[in-house]
């Protein structure tokens, strides 16, 4: 596992970041989002000691490798393996060579290095591509092969800077799908550094943002979309903009407990007695829970407070969007305009 408790690091009098307290649990995957400028890529150097931070530690497996000899760094060094954005493989050496680099830095025996090479290939699924060149492979075969050296003095901790940026949407898939395997095989710590919410969804078990150099929110991604007043939650899973539907009056919904029942919305029509238009919706799996936000479409007749506590039987918080009189009104004038 991986501890940074009051990270700080400035050039000159500018604090680029500031007190950063981040905490990913073996066999935890956290990804750090946040917007341009907030301080992801200094973490990031940060965290696989290309920089020194000006204070605060940095502990892997309980060992702080901010305070170590240069000597001792280098062996540090190994805990942490780091995955860049477009993988930044050598251009003149083969995968098998790329993959194999790390182990010779390290003094790998020949025979050794020739077996890791080997079972990493095949663990990143490459082995058949092991001497193609950079060139030779697609950019997600490039990024399997980033990851295979990343891992190549079996570190505790990966780190992946943008590690899927620029990557069609199925190369990201298999890409991610490979860090969770990474994750649920080995007991690997995954730090993902990333803009893509869907890449947060989809494979973090815990999440943080940076902004200005401060973390300014953080938690389990279940726990953080099913916040009420949180920007990272909507951030984390956006509802798609509904199109308003005639007589009917919109609300909108969020899924607060994590075992709220597949089949939700049928029953609360059922119960409710009404149709319920389903107007936009986002459900996705965030671990072992559901999260979704949608917007539905109700009869404006029915009374909101039984709307509500029907819902949040369910599992789900409701709002509407409007007064029902705007909907009955609409509906009054498009009569009338009918009638003329
Ligand atoms: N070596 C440096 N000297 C001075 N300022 C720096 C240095 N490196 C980064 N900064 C400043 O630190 C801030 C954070 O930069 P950083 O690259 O970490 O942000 P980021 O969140 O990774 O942004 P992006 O998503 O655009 O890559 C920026 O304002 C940047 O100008």
């Amino acid at each position: 596992m991986i501890e940074i408790a009051g990270l700080t690091k400035s050039y000159g009098a500018t604090t680029v970041l500031d007190g950063i307290d981040l905490s990913v649990g073996q066999a935890q995957i956290a990804a750090v989002v946040g917007p341009s400028g907030a301080g992801k890529s200094t973490l990031a150097r940060c965290i696989n000691l290309l920089e020194r931070p000006t204070s605060g530690t940095i502990a892997v497996d309980g060992q702080d490798l901010t305070r170590l000899s240069r000597r001792d760094l280098r062996q540090a060094r190994r805990q942490i393996g780091t995955v860049f954005q477009s993988a930044n493989l050598l251009r003149r050496r083969t995968a098998a060579q790329n993959v194999a680099l790390p182990m010779r830095h390290a003094g790998l025996s020949e025979a050794e290095t020739r077996r890791r090479v080997g079972d990493l290939l095949e663990r990143v699924g490459m082995r058949h591509r092991a001497n193609h060149y950079p060139s030779q492979l697609s950019g997600g075969q490039r990024q399997r092969i980033g990851i295979a050296r990343g891992l190549a003095l079996d570190p505790a901790v990966l780190l992946a800077d943008e590690a899927t940026s620029g990557l069609d949407p199925d190369s990201t898939r298999a890409i991610l799908d490979l860090l969770t395997e990474l994750r649920d095989d080995l007991g690997l710590t995954v730090v993902v550094i990333t803009h893509e919410m869907d890449v947060v969804r989809s494979i973090a078990d815990v999440v943080a943002q940076l902004d200005h150099g401060r973390i300014v929110e953080q938690g389990a991604v279940a726990d953080v979309v099913r916040r009420s007043d949180s920007g990272l939650s909507r951030a984390l899973l956006p509802l798609p903009p509904a199109p308003g539907a005639e007589r009917l009056r919109t609300w909108n919904v969020r899924y607060e407990q994590d075992d709220v029942s597949p089949v939700w919305l049928v029953q609360a029509g059922r119960e409710l007695d009404t149709d319920i238009a389903v107007l936009a919706a986002l459900v996705e799996a965030a671990g072992e829970s559901r999260v979704g936000r949608l917007a539905l479409g109700l009869d404006p007749h029915l009374d909101d407070r039984r709307v509500t506590e029907v819902l949040a039987r369910h599992g789900v918080v409701a709002e509407p969007l409007e007064p029902p009189e705007r909907v009955l009104l609409h509906a009054v004038r498009d009569a009338g305009a009918g009638a003329a």
